[in-house]
């Protein structure tokens, strides 16, 4: 067996060893081979040398000839670009202007859209139009049709209104009648209290609307030799509480009786600072008897333009200071003064600014004149309806200052004026006393004060007596004066 292995090894290791030699011998052939085809291309490579060079050079003529022409392409190139790129500008201009055209025709049209729209709409409104006129047309048929019944409504109602207004008339005349008479029964004279709101103190107690307690202070209870208590009564007493309003309904039926065609007085009395302006001029806020008896008797004027009379009204300012008495609108003395046309409140309004701003004047120079002054306004009422005719006077009298001061312990100016005031006051209380107690003599002439008032104060003339008092402790000697003074005044209307 391991023999037969080594002759297979054997045979094998023959078989390679020949194997070998027939490849190298192969390899030295090739070799042989490749070495003669180098040489072969070696020789044919030197003849073909000159040949490549002509190629080379040939080459590079050709090479430069083509850059060359490369080159003039591309300028053309160039300019053939910025040619086209011109054109291209142009074009989109002319694309942009078209745009524009384009752009406008479509505004055009949406503005004739628009126009369409609005024709469109206008046509409806005209059809709606159209139907509103005919109903028009319709309402104002039935509107004749009403019309001419009204006119006959109207025809008729006509002759009822006359007969109203006659009977309106008669109802007015017996108004006026029946006014009168009330005031007559109410006295011809009338003395209201009103007492001014300035302390807490209990010196005046009201007893009801008429009665008055006046207490008399502590510190007045020796120095007077009057009782503790004593009572007045008067047709009205208004509290502190009273307003102005609550004071001009107390009176405006004596208002009304100026209408009626009948003079009236209205006194304001009282110590200086009671309230006496306060009372008949008032305030901006709290108008006085004066301004509310002016609304009354213009508005009252109108009801009876109305009704078909002839109406006019004058009013005069006066004042009267130490028995001189001045024109407060001319700003002159006087005798009497001088009544002016008025057509409407604001000429009285108008008026009165002006007689106030004059008697300022004299009450800067006179030192507290106004206070020491009697202030008059009138209110002349005429007019006139076929045979009826009123002619009457509204008197308001703002008095001086009632304080009755010892004259003979004043002197100069003071002395004076304290005098006249005393005078006149006195002299007005005289004249009640005269006219209500139906005297022969009435002593008029005593003073200016009532020789101006008189002619309004006799006859059916209604008269009231305001009488301001103070409720202060200290003012307790004037409230006392002032309400001997109301109650002497009101006992001429008891004697009538
Ligand atoms: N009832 C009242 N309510 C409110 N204020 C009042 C009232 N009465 C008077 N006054 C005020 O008291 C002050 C004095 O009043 P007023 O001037 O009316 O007094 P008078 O009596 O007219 O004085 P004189 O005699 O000096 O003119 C004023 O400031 C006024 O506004």
């Amino acid at each position: 067996m391991e023999k037969e292995l080594k002759d297979i090894r054997t045979h094998h290791l023959k078989l390679i060893e020949d194997k070998l030699i027939e490849l190298i011998t192969h390899k030295n052939r090739i070799l042989a081979v490749q070495s003669e085809e180098i040489g072969e291309f070696k020789k044919n490579f030197d003849e073909f040398k000159p040949l490549t060079q002509v190629i080379q050079k040939t080459t590079r003529e050709c090479l430069s000839d083509f850059q060359s022409k490369l080159d003039q392409a591309d300028r053309q190139a160039i300019q053939q670009f910025h040619q086209q790129q011109d054109q291209l500008e142009y074009h989109a201009s002319r694309l942009n202007q078209q745009q524009n055209q384009i752009q406008s025709i479509q505004e055009l049209f949406e503005q004739q859209t628009r126009s369409r729209l609005q024709i469109a709409e206008t046509q409806k409104a005209k059809e709606r139009m159209l139907i509103e006129l005919q109903q028009t047309k319709e309402e104002l048929e039935q509107k004749k049709f009403l019309k001419q019944q009204l006119i006959n409504n109207f025809k008729l109602s006509q002759q009822q209104q006359i007969q109203l207004q006659q009977e309106l008339k008669d109802t007015e005349h017996q108004k006026r009648y029946w006014n009168n008479l009330l005031q007559e029964a109410k006295g011809n004279i009338r003395v209201y209290c009103r007492i001014r709101p300035n302390s807490q103190e209990d010196m005046l107690l009201l007893n009801g609307e008429c009665t008055l307690v006046l207490r008399v202070p502590e510190r007045f209870l020796k120095s007077t030799n009057c009782q503790k208590e004593s009572s007045f009564n008067f047709e009205h007493i208004f509290s502190q509480e009273a307003d102005q309003q609550e004071i001009y309904n107390e009176l405006s039926d004596l208002v009304q009786n100026v209408v009626d065609g009948h003079n009236v007085c209205i006194f304001a009395y009282g110590q200086t600072g009671s309230g006496k302006t306060y009372t008949m001029q008032g305030d901006d806020y709290n108008k006085g008897v004066i301004p509310r008896a002016i609304e009354q008797i213009f508005k009252e004027r109108q009801g009876m333009l109305e009704l078909g009379w002839q109406m006019n009204i004058r009013v005069g300012f006066q004042e009267i200071y130490n028995e001189q008495s001045r024109d407060l609108i001319t700003n002159q003395k006087c005798d009497e003064v001088k009544l002016l046309d008025v057509k409407d409140i604001v000429e009285v309004a108008d008026h009165f600014n002006t007689a106030k701003k004059n008697r300022q004047v004299a009450e800067t120079l006179s030192n507290e004149a106004s206070s020491r002054s009697h202030f008059i306004f009138q209110l002349n009422l005429q007019g006139h309806l076929g045979d009826k005719q009123i002619n009457s006077t509204l008197n308001l009298i703002d008095l001086a200052g009632s304080e009755r001061a010892n004259v003979a312990k004043t002197e100069g100016d003071r002395f004076t004026e304290t005098k006249a005031i005393n005078k006149s006051l006195s002299a007005l209380g005289d004249v009640f006393n005269a006219l209500y107690t139906k005297q022969q003599h009435v002593p008029f002439r005593n003073s200016k004060l009532t020789f101006s008032l008189y002619k309004y104060m006799e006859g059916s003339s209604k008269t009231l007596m305001m009488v301001n008092i103070s409720s202060r402790s200290e003012d307790f000697q004037q409230t006392l004066a002032s309400l001997r003074f109301a109650e002497k005044v009101k006992t001429c209307s008891i004697k009538k």
